[in-house]
């Protein structure tokens, strides 16, 4: 849970309520809330400076009713009224001089609020979500709702409380003109027209927020609406429209969507904002028109002076203008503040159970390699692969053990593993093959904590792995998905990611850049490791599929270096041809030897050299073994390992010669690589 955020109290409204009064007590907290992440000195100076903005055009009634009332004297020769003149001037001067600053009050506001909201934000979508809640629709619009509150597409939090503020100057400036009609014309007239002012106000608010709700419960669909127009403006799959012929569908997808989406929001609008208008207009005339009445008859009837009847004239008419709409509030509040409820909400979803107990000491990372840990297969420092710095595997963490297994992706839903066992022994590789939908990724995402087990456990040196803090685990374990991450900073940043103390060590970038394959290309870069890698950027440059997988496994690398123990590779190979993908996971067994590791794959040709295979299908273990035996045992795995291996053989001959369009024509590892038939015997 983000720190900085006020302490997540359940809405703190009196049960029995109308709904409707109950959000708007809600919108007033929420307000509140807000302000209270503003520095006292700042609250202060903004209200002060909303109060002088509200007042002085009081003041300046004030002082020309008096200069109106000085006329005919002045015309008859009596004094002229030069300090009501001098007044009147200084008050419209200061109106004009402290606009700029009162925008600048707000903005100021804006900017601290939202600083504050959206490191909350941050660190809610980052921290307190899980990979699970990142599934669920409810928390997905949560999430498309607060990010919407910030991208300036609609109005921020920050602005809300702005806004908020900004209304001390409406309500001073009713409040003042209250007091001058009372004083002018009567106490009854001055409670007519500012009752009025506020029913009108309070129905055009309620109007407003109730829109705001009924706007809410949309959000799924403005997302899809958003998505579409992302699709069709950005750059994500410009090529792919382009060569499909995407275009026209794209248009008219995106025109149904935005169908589907407005013209309920539309009709919505209408009912809530347009026709209670009329009635409110009708309030508001009655107030105003009385009071007007009985300012006309006073002035008919000489019971009212020249000063009280240009003074309650004026002061009149800012009532009747209070019901209006408030450009510097209404939609702030509206917008700023559902984005706000819809951060508060997700910072109030129950945090995930923590672990029963501290992890074991024995399983920490500073806490060495534990009594089972011992690599099996032999030194690090034998296992170097060409011209490579030694291996520097983390502490092993000990066997690791998924035991009696099951997972389902949602309660109501098909398990996709079955009472699976896997046993992942310390220093070994072992390979997770399978056909597509087999299960490999399901327990990568457990391996990785992403997800828990529904039945059984995961041990690691015999320890119960959810019973370790997931940060710590986290921290224990190196994964490349299959889709990983490609950031836009610069390669030394790519490589560093999840490490930042490692960012400026340079000599340990370079170790890991150079295991990983990928040092000379980096080098040949611009600006080194200090390239940011995307073509976007000026002076940046974008790297081939093979290549960025080497930075993944870079920064893999790097993990590991930094006491991770544990490596999954997630089949991050999908672009490359089979005989790529045999070189790269061969280099990655050489530089991983005596590392515990996990690497997933469907084509069966392509791991053969790991220590020991599973074979998954229908998420449960077919059949495991090393290569030879599960080849003796002339099962599925060498079945399909022959059938693919075929393929292999007959790809070899065109890519005799090194072949542009794939990323091993430059990569020396792949063209180390043995001949396709001695790498499958
Ligand atoms: N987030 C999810 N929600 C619901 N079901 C899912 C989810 N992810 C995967 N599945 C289902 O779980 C099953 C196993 O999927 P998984 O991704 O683990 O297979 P895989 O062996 O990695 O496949 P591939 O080789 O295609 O990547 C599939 O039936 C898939 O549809």
């Amino acid at each position: 849970m983000p720190s900085s955020a006020p302490p997540p109290t359940p809405a703190a409204t009196p049960p029995g309520l109308p709904e409707r009064l109950r959000r708007r007590v809600r919108h007033r907290l929420a307000a509140a809330r807000l302000l209270r992440l503003l520095h006292p000195a700042l609250l202060a100076g903004a209200s002060a400076l909303h109060l002088a903005v509200g007042l002085l055009p009081i003041g300046f009634i004030a002082a020309t009713s008096h200069l109106i009332a000085a006329l005919p004297a002045a015309r008859t020769g009596g004094g002229g009224p030069t300090a009501a003149l001098l007044i009147a001037a200084a008050a419209f001067v200061l109106q004009q001089a402290l606009a700029p600053f009162q925008a600048l009050a707000g903005e100021l506001v804006a900017r601290r609020v939202d600083g504050v909201r959206i490191a909350d934000l941050m660190a809610c979508a980052l921290d307190g979500l899980d990979s699970a809640d990142l599934e669920e629709q409810d928390v997905l619009d949560l999430l498309a709702e607060a990010r919407g509150g910030f991208d300036r597409l609609s109005p921020t939090p920050g602005e809300a409380a702005a806004g908020t503020l900004a209304l001390l100057a409406r309500y001073a400036q009713l409040l003042g003109a209250a007091t001058v009609v009372g004083i002018a014309l009567g106490w009854l007239p001055a409670l007519l027209v500012t009752a009025a002012a506020l029913a009108i106000r309070a129905g055009q608010r309620g109007a407003l927020s109730r829109f705001g709700a009924a706007r809410a419960t949309m959000t799924g669909r403005r997302r899809r609406l958003a998505y579409l127009r992302k699709a069709a403006t950005g750059t994500g799959i410009a090529k792919e429209a382009r060569m499909l012929g995407l275009v026209p569908w794209l248009r008219e997808r995106h025109t149904a969507e935005a169908r589907r989406y407005l013209e309920p929001l539309w009709a919505t609008r209408r009912r809530l904002l347009f026709r209670p208008f009329l009635g409110l207009a009708a309030v508001g005339l009655l107030g105003g028109g009385a009071a007007l009445t009985l300012l006309a008859r006073g002035g008919a009837a000489h019971t009212l002076t020249l000063l009280q009847l240009s003074a309650a004239l004026q002061a009149v008419l800012v009532p009747m203008r209070f019901g209006v709409f408030f450009p510097e509030s209404d939609m702030q509040t509206l917008y700023g503040l559902t984005a706000d409820d819809a951060l508060r909400t997700l910072e109030q979803r129950p945090a995930e159970a923590p672990p029963v107990d501290a992890a074991p000491a024995e399983a920490t990372p500073a806490g060495g390699a534990p009594a089972e840990a011992a690599p099996a297969g032999g030194a690090p420092a034998e296992a170097v692969p060409s011209g490579g710095a030694p291996a520097e595997a983390g502490p092993a963490a000990g066997t690791i053990r998924l035991e009696d297994v099951s997972f389902r992706y949602r309660p109501d839903g098909p398990d996709v593993l079955h009472h699976l066992d896997l046993e992942l022994p310390p220093g070994r590789s072992t390979a997770v093959v399978g056909l597509n939908g087999a299960g490999k990724t399901t327990v990568v995402r457990l391996l990785a904590r992403l997800r828990e087990p529904t039945a059984g456990r995961i041990t690691v040196g015999g320890t119960d792995l959810a019973r370790r803090p997931v940060a710590d685990w986290h921290r224990r374990i190196a994964v490349i998905f299959q889709d990983f991450a490609r950031y836009e900073l610069t390669a030394a940043e790519n490589i560093a990611l999840g490490r930042p103390a490692l960012l400026t060590d340079r000599p340990a970038l370079r170790a890991a850049a150079d295991r990983a394959g990928v040092l000379g290309v980096l080098d040949a870069l611009p600006n080194g490791l200090d390239t940011v890698l995307s073509s976007h950027y000026r002076g940046g440059s974008d790297l081939s599929g093979g290549q960025w997988q080497r930075v993944a496994l870079a920064r893999a690398m790097l993990a590991l270096a930094d006491g991770a123990s544990l490596l999954v590779l997630d089949e991050p190979t999908a672009q490359l041809d089979v005989r790529a993908e045999a070189a790269f996971f061969d280099r990655f067994l050489e530089i991983t030897r005596g590392v515990t590791s996990v690497i997933i794959a469907h084509r069966f040709s392509s791991v053969r050299r790991a220590d020991h295979i599973v074979v998954l299908a229908d998420g449960r273990v077919a059949e495991s073994g090393t290569h030879d035996e599960l080849l003796a045992l002339d099962g599925e795995y060498a079945r399909l390992f022959r059938a693919q291996a075929e393929r292999f053989t007959a790809d070899a001959a065109p890519h005799a010669t090194p072949d542009a369009s794939t990323d091993h024509a430059a990569d020396p590892a792949a063209l180390d690589a043995p001949p396709a038939e001695e790498a499958l015997r």
